[in-house]
């Protein structure tokens, strides 16, 4: 068994003079705070990869310069996935015996390390380094491409779409860290300015900087515990010409392998923390997890289901769409928000009841996949 026993999760947008390693710090050191831990019972460090400084001893560099020399370091690297693949790692490794306290860190000054051509560039390098990239495309023209098919093929319209835009930004309301605090409609989604159709401008998460850091325990440490029940990945294609059909998605495959590992059903869960880079992935992934029918997913944000007084309140923080997007801590900030409500800690945002949480990341262009299931025992 092993327990998220604390989270640390700076604001996002920009952090003028703060480098990759500076984030990653601030954010430990609240996940530290919050667990109740110092430095020193920190004896392993699981560190997500940042296009700004992509060391080949990012693991290391962050020990030294955070101030700890622990027994055990990895850096990891399944793009988006990644938070929650290092999540999993450190489940195995805790449980193993390995490691008694594993910190899991993650941080990036995307936006103000690095001139906009460039992180465009090293974006699409993450994904598609080797035929696609020549060719020009983005990761939104991918996602663009991805929109296309799967509205075809389930009669999502773009106004759909913008309904996801419009819940994660309804919630970034609510959160101070947020990189973006102004209301946004369906109507405003559907005018702002192109970028890879059908996507535009409000239908893309931004480029933020910012850091998260998760502990993973053997025991728990606060008044509320909060476990690791199940686990699964699922990965099938880099490249996206190599991608299978939309009805063979990855998400399928690790959903169904952590149900299985986690013992439990999708309606039983009653939080949600799912990847969401753009609305048409939000869309896709709430379907292929079955938490909404093929192409009913937008009806059920209209009907409040994933609002914070829904049945399946969704990142309640506002996903990478609004809280903002630093890379891999970016989808880190999803479960920092997942612990904060399942602690009962999250002030006006506090939803009822979430006593088991559903988390999934998707890396590059839905090629990697991690479902995860998190229950309060007491
Ligand atoms: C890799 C994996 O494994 C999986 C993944 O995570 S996939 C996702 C990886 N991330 C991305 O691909 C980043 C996607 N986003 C982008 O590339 C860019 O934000 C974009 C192309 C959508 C827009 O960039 P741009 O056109 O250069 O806009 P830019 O000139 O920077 O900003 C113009 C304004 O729009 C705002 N803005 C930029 N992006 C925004 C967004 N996505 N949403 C809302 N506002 C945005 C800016 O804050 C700025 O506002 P101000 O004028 O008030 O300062």
């Amino acid at each position: 068994m092993t327990y998220i026993t604390g989270t640390g999760l700076t604001s996002f947008g920009r952090h003028d003079g703060r480098s990759s390693l500076d984030l990653m710090s601030m954010a430990a050191q609240l996940a530290l705070d919050d667990a109740g831990l110092t430095r020193r019972d920190i004896d392993g460090i699981l560190c997500g990869y940042s296009t700004v400084s992509p060391h080949i001893m990012l693991a290391t560099m962050f020990a030294e310069h955070f101030g700890i020399q622990p027994s055990y370091a990895h850096a990891v690297q399944v793009g988006g996935a990644t938070g929650l693949a290092m999540v999993m790692l450190a489940h195995h490794l805790v449980e193993a015996g390995v490691v008694k306290h594993m910190l899991v860190v993650a941080g990036e000054n995307r936006l103000t390390g690095q001139s906009r051509d460039v992180s465009i560039q090293a974006l699409a390098q993450v994904g598609h380094p080797d035929y696609e990239l020549p060719l020009g495309p983005t990761i939104p023209a991918y996602y663009g491409l991805v929109a296309s098919r799967y509205m075809h093929e389930h009669g999502v319209t773009e106004q759909d779409l913008a309904e996801f835009a419009v819940l994660m930004r309804a919630h970034a309301l609510d959160h101070p860290g947020a990189q973006f605090h102004e209301p946004i409609t369906v109507a405003e989604v559907m005018a702002s300015k192109p970028v890879a159709r059908p996507l535009k401008l409000l239908d893309c998460c931004p480029v933020s900087d910012g850091g998260a850091a998760i502990i993973v325990s053997r025991e728990p440490t606060g008044a509320i515990a909060v476990r690791v029940r199940g686990c699964a990945q699922a990965h099938t294609h880099q490249h996206v010409t190599a991608a299978p059909a939309l009805s063979e998605l990855g998400a399928e495959i690790a959903i169904a392998k952590a149900k299985s590992a986690a013992g439990v059903a999708i309606a039983d869960i009653n939080y949600a923390a799912v990847y969401d880079s753009f609305t048409i992935t939000l869309c896709m992934l709430l379907e292929d997890l079955g938490l909404a029918g093929r192409g009913e997913a937008a009806a059920r944000v209209r009907a409040g289901h994933f609002s914070r007084d829904g049945a399946v309140p969704l990142n309640t923080h506002g996903g990478l769409l609004s809280y903002g997007h630093c890379g891999v801590g970016g989808a880190m900030a999803h479960l920092s928000e997942a612990h904060l409500q399942m602690t009962e800690r999250a002030g006006h945002r506090q939803v009822r009841d979430a006593t088991l949480t559903l988390l999934h990341g998707d890396g590059g262009v839905l090629s990697s996949h991690v479902s995860m299931f998190w229950e309060r025992v007491r």
